[in-house]
């Protein structure tokens, strides 16, 4: 089974935009085989984050990706699920041609070659996709339907790191469990380091290894159960300060 086992280490991140500072000194680690929950308020920056670790947006500080054996990874494939996305509806792109291409890496007028389709089919079933979503264009996917095609594209090839921004916003309450039963099995079968962004508190605690509070600088970080319980998070989400973890 090809493990991935990569680790992330970010230091001393800083994001600068017109003037102000989104984010300052994120230092942070990621290990082979986490979900790491990143959470924090509208607007703590964990969205740029997860772009500046893409490489779409400058920043000063170092990430580095390593291998199992601590080689650094010059280029690293990071998947990615996006809150949302911004795209022209009226592309005539199917799912399966998005997925075929990606697969091939062929253009998607050369066509399908039935054993892709076929892969193409069962990495579908795995998010709780029907096969009838890969003859449709992709402008005309509902949200849930559209996170689902997102994160088995992220998987495909297998990533040396994955992001998930807010990834079962618009998935129905099913396609929510075959969506975390995909990334966690990701987790154990290959090992990749994962970051969640989610404001859902009861999907960190029950799908994350470790989480961290954003709020422009990581103000708090450890495994969910210790973090779940400093004020800094109460406080963040309006949690009782005392009387355990009720919410
Ligand atoms: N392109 C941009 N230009 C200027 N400021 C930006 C830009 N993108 C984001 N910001 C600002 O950076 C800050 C962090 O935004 P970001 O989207 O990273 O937050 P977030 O934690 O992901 O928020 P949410 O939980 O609402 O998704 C916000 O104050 C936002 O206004």
């Amino acid at each position: 089974m090809d493990t991935c086992k990569c680790s992330t280490q970010i230091r001393n991140l800083t994001v600068k935009k017109h003037d102000g500072v989104i984010l300052h000194n994120v230092s942070l680690d990621v290990h082979h085989g986490e979900i790491l929950a990143l959470i924090g308020r509208n607007g703590a920056g964990k969205t740029t984050l997860l772009k500046a670790l893409l490489g779409r947006i400058p920043y000063t500080g170092s990430v580095i990706f390593s291998n199992a054996q601590g080689e650094t990874i010059a280029k690293p494939r990071i998947g990615y699920v996006p809150q949302n996305l911004v795209f022209d509806r009226s592309t005539p792109v199917t799912v399966g041609d998005m997925l075929c291409a990606n697969m091939s890496g062929f253009p998607v007028w050369l066509g399908h070659k039935k054993e892709e389709t076929e892969k193409a089919v069962r990495l579908l079933a795995k998010v709780g996709g029907r096969p009838s979503l890969l003859k449709k264009r992709i402008g005309t996917l509902s949200g849930g339907e559209l996170q689902r095609v997102l994160l088995v594209f992220a998987l495909e090839p297998k990533p040396d790191l994955l992001l998930l921004d807010e990834p079962v916003s618009a998935v129905d309450r099913k396609g929510i469990e075959a969506f975390y039963d995909l990334v966690t099995s990701m987790r154990s079968e290959h090992q990749m380091p994962i970051i969640l962004v989610s404001h859902d508190l009861n999907h960190v605690e029950k799908y994350a290894t470790r989480a961290a509070l954003l709020d422009g600088t990581i103000v708090v970080s450890g495994s969910v159960n210790e973090v779940m319980r400093t004020p800094e998070v109460r406080e963040t989400f309006g949690l009782k300060l005392t009387g355990g973890m009720k919410r």
